[in-house]
C-alpha cells in the first residue's frame, strides 16, 4: 500500500534575485496512515518548504510528492484548492492565523462548516464532539482573546479537523507557548491522532519533541538525516520502560546520511571504507583519516 504522505526525492529551488536557493535537496519521507510525526531541524533546513509543499501552497521543482493519494505536482489549481479544503487540515504557529477574533471558539469551530454547506443540525453534533475530545467545554464561548494560547491552539485543532481531513499538518503549533502549554498541545495532537485516526505531521524546532512523540524525523540541509522511534513497552514486573532507537534513512538508491557526530568523532570526508559483516555494514575511515585523526 502506498504510505498517506510519499515523497522521494523531492526538490525544490527558490530563484529570488538571480540567486538560487536549493532548499529541498532530495528529501525522501514516507508517513503511513495514522501516524503521528514530527519533524525537527535548524532553521534554513526545509522544514517550511516542506509544509508548504504538503499543504499544497508550493509546487516541487522535482521529484514525486503525494498526500493521501494526491499527487502534488500533477495537480491542476481546482484540485489544488479541493484538496486544501477536504483532503488536509492545518494548525499555524500564529494563533491570530488559526482563529476569527470576533468569533467565539465553537463558532470558529463551525465556521468551515457553515463554508462547505453542511446543515445546521450536522454542524453542531460534529462541533460538539470536537469540543469533548479536545475538552474545550468550559471555554467554548469565549472570543480567542480572552483564551490562553494553549486553549486557543487547542480549538485551532478542532477548526483544522472538523471538516474530517485525512491528514493534519502543524507549523510550529507550540512556538509561541510556555513548556505547560506545550504538553497541553502536544497532549491534543496525541489524542486526535489516536481516538480519530487522522495522521498528524508537526513541524517544531523543539528538540524535546521526541520525549513527546513516537517518531521524530530530523531534517538538515534539505534532506533527512536521522530518524528516533520512541516506544513503551511494559517489563516483567509491570513497569512502563520508554526505549528510543535512531535510524537513518536509505533512499531508493541505497544512499544514506550518516549521523554528525559519527562524521566529527572519526574526521570522514571524501571516500570512506565500507565493508559488509554478515548481517550489518561497516563505514570504516581510510588509513589517511584515521592519521589525521592522531
Ligand atoms: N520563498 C523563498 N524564496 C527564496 N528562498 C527561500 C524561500 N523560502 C525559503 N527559502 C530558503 O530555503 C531554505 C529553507 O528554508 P525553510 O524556511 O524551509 O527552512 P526552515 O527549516 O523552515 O527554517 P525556519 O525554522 O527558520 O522556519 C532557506 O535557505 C531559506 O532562506
Amino acid at each position: 500500500m502506498t504510505p498517506q504522505i510519499d515523497c522521494s526525492d523531492l526538490v525544490k529551488i527558490f530563484s529570488a534575485e538571480g540567486v538560487e536557493v536549493q532548499a529541498l535537496q532530495g528529501l525522501t519521507l514516507r508517513v503511513e496512515s495514522g501516524e503521528l510525526t514530527a519533524i525537527v531541524g535548524a532553521s534554513g533546513s526545509g522544514k517550511s518548504t516542506l509544509l508548504a509543499i504538503l499543504t499544497g501552497l508550493e509546487i516541487p521543482t522535482a521529484g514525486r510528492a503525494s498526500v493521501a493519494g494526491h499527487d502534488l505536482l500533477t495537480m491542476t489549481a481546482a484540485q489544488r484548492t479541493r484538496y486544501r479544503r477536504e483532503t488536509v487540515g492545518f494548525v499555524w504557529q500564529q494563533t491570530s492565523r488559526n482563529l476569527l477574533p470576533y468569533y467565539t471558539a465553537a463558532q470558529n469551530i463551525a465556521m468551515p462548516l457553515a463554508l462547505a454547506g453542511v446543515p445546521r443540525a450536522k454542524r453542531a453534533e460534529r462541533v460538539q464532539s470536537l469540543i469533548d475530545l479536545l475538552g474545550i467545554g468550559d471555554f467554548a464561548g469565549r472570543r480567542p482573546a480572552q483564551l490562553s494560547g494553549g486553549q486557543q491552539q487547542r480549538v485551532a485543532i478542532a477548526v483544522a479537523l472538523v471538516n474530517q481531513p485525512e491528514v493534519l499538518f502543524a507549523d510550529e503549533p507550540t512556538g509561541e507557548l510556555d513548556d505547560v502549554n506545550s504538553q497541553v498541545v502536544f497532549d491534543a495532537l496525541g489524542a486526535v491522532n489516536r481516538e480519530l485516526g487522522v495522521t498528524v505531521l508537526i513541524v517544531t524546532h523543539d528538540e524535546e519533541v521526541s520525549s513527546k512523540v513516537r517518531r521524530t524525523v530530523q531534517i538538515r540541509d534539505g534532506r533527512l538525516s536521522t530518524e528516533v522511534h520512541r516506544s513503551t513497552e511494559t517489563d516483567e514486573f509491570g513497569e512502563e520502560q520508554h526505549r528510543s532507537q535512531e535510524f537513518v534513512v536509505l533512499d531508493r538508491v541505497g544512499r544514506l546520511q550518516l549521523p554528525q557526530e559519527y562524521v566529527k568523532t572519526l574526521g570522514l570526508a571524501g571516500l570512506v571504507r565500507v565493508e559488509l559483516a554478515d548481517d550489518h555494514a561497516q563505514v570504516h575511515p581510510t588509513d589517511q583519516q584515521k592519521g589525521a585523526e592522531r
